[in-house]
């Protein structure tokens, strides 16, 4: 790693044989990747040595935080006693069965059972099929619509990213594929107009009833929903959101699929997002805190009573190749270990997201932050030329966004912008004094780019 070819040499070969997802190829060509050769902690560094503060935790994933070297070790170890086998065939192995019960005492309610996948988006499309074919077992073939939000996400297969409701992913491919159809999303900021958050909160809510009752209640699946938006730009819902949507779920008997892809293993200060928002759903996705990313996996986790009739109609004729990988699980249960062990989650939940909180939330001082939102370790802010009007940018949705990231990065610092807001997620193991640094340099590049907005006419 450490002798590796120029920075110039290895873009150019990037550059010459890489396709990089959600990326402009021939702008990238131009520019050149940043290569990053090694990470500890929450620190990466890239190959030209500069030491980088990963605000985003990878891609939301990074849980416990570079360099464990307990999770290459059982990798190793399970590699050369199993490295592959698979669960079909009614076969399966010692890591499949030890994380599948490990899932069930974690999760919340009675999301006893785990159906594995290999990365987000493959788990919501097994939830996709396996709503269709509950409702076939039960009788009511007619129930194949799913409701879902817009500037939601839930991945970039065909199925998830019909669940999403990312329009710029729908006319690349002809999404979405049949009965997904979508309401809108609860952002006061952005389309809360003269409404309190409050009844915001309920009139979003209030979108599924009537989208139901337009389908027609008798033609409902499922409802999909991330408790609180990663990739939408860390949106929180209003307090009155959830309870009315669990309500309305309730009162028409269908299935609610709660997607914790971002936030599970503790990203909110609880285990999974539904114990901070009360939800209850009848199937969660996870991927990403599963593994801390060290090794994709992806997993459906299932009620009692949606399984038991899953299991109770012939053959669910569904799944991969790598569906419970022995490798991949044995380092989920190194990694739920080590959450579990060292206190983690207790420790974000009492100490560290409550720090986090107080300082990401001073930045609404800053002439350029319109509102700050944090729960447990996810925050976004949004940028914004009024605040009291919170109106957007004259500028292009994501051009402020974007010349903050530039500034970020050039400050060593990843963090993400989803429009004109900016969002952190930051690995769970980050120190107080880590934070203060994250601060320092959040607030450096909202400086640097205000300046630039400014000389650049763009305020
Ligand atoms: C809620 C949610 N559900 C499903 C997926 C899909 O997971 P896979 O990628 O493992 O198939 C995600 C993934 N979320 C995700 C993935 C990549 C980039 C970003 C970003 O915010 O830039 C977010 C997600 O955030």
């Amino acid at each position: 790693i450490e002798n590796h070819l120029p920075t110039a040499e290895l873009q150019a070969l990037d550059a010459a044989h890489h396709m990089h997802p959600f990326t402009d190829g021939d702008a990238l060509s131009k520019k050149g990747a940043r290569i990053i050769t090694r990470a500890k902690g929450v620190w990466l560094t890239d190959s030209e040595g500069n030491e980088i503060l990963d605000g985003m935790a990878g891609l939301w994933c990074m849980n416990v935080g570079y360099g464990r070297e307990e999770l290459a070790e059982v990798a190793a170890r399970q590699m050369r006693q199993l490295p592959f086998y698979n669960t079909f065939f009614q076969t399966t192995h010692i890591p499949a069965i030890a994380l599948a019960k490990k899932l069930a005492e974690l999760a919340p309610g009675n999301l006893n059972h785990v159906f594995f996948n290999g990365s987000g988006s493959d788990s919501n499309d097994t939830n996709i099929r396996m709503v269709r074919h509950y409702w076939n077992v039960k009788e009511q073939p007619e129930r194949t619509v799913i409701i879902s939000r817009w500037n939601g996400y839930h991945g970039s297969t065909m199925g998830a990213a019909s669940l999403g409701g990312m329009k710029g992913m729908h006319k690349q491919g002809g999404l979405p594929i049949p009965d997904i159809v979508h309401i809108d999303q609860p952002d006061w900021w952005s389309e809360g107009g003269d409404m309190t958050p409050e009844e915001f909160g309920l009139a979003r809510a209030q979108e599924l009833e009537a989208k139901i009752l337009e389908v027609g209640p008798e033609k409902v699946a499922a409802f999909i929903g991330e408790p609180i938006q990663g990739a939408g730009g860390v949106i929180v819902a209003p307090d009155t959101y959830w309870p009315e949507i669990q309500r309305i779920v309730k009162k028409y008997g269908i299935l609610l699929i709660a997607d914790e892809v971002i936030c599970g293993f503790g990203r909110t200060g609880n285990w999974f997002g539904c114990q901070t928002l009360g939800i209850e759903p009848d199937i969660m996705t996870v991927a990403k805190g599963l593994t801390s990313g060290y090794i994709p996996m992806g997993a459906s986790l299932v009620s009692d009573e949606v399984a038991a009739v899953i299991n109770s109609g012939d053959e669910f004729a569904h799944g991969y190749t790598y569906s419970g990988h022995p490798v991949a699980a044995a380092v989920a249960l190194e990694n739920l270990r080590i959450l579990e062990e060292e206190g983690v989650i207790d420790r974000v939940r009492s100490e560290i997201a409550p720090y986090l909180k107080a300082k990401w939330e001073s930045l609404t001082d800053h002439p350029m932050v319109g509102e700050a939102k944090i729960v447990g370790m996810m925050g976004s802010i949004a940028l914004t030329p009024n605040k009291a009007t919170r109106a957007a940018f004259a500028a292009k949705a994501g051009t402020i966004g974007l010349i903050t990231r530039e500034r970020c990065f050039a400050n060593n610092l990843v963090m993400r912008h989803v429009g004109d807001r900016m969002i952190i997620s930051p690995p769970l193991t980050i120190t107080k004094a880590e934070i203060d640094e994250l601060m320092v340099r959040a607030r450096k590049s909202l400086d640097e780019a205000y300046e630039k907005i400014k000389a650049e006419g763009l305020w």
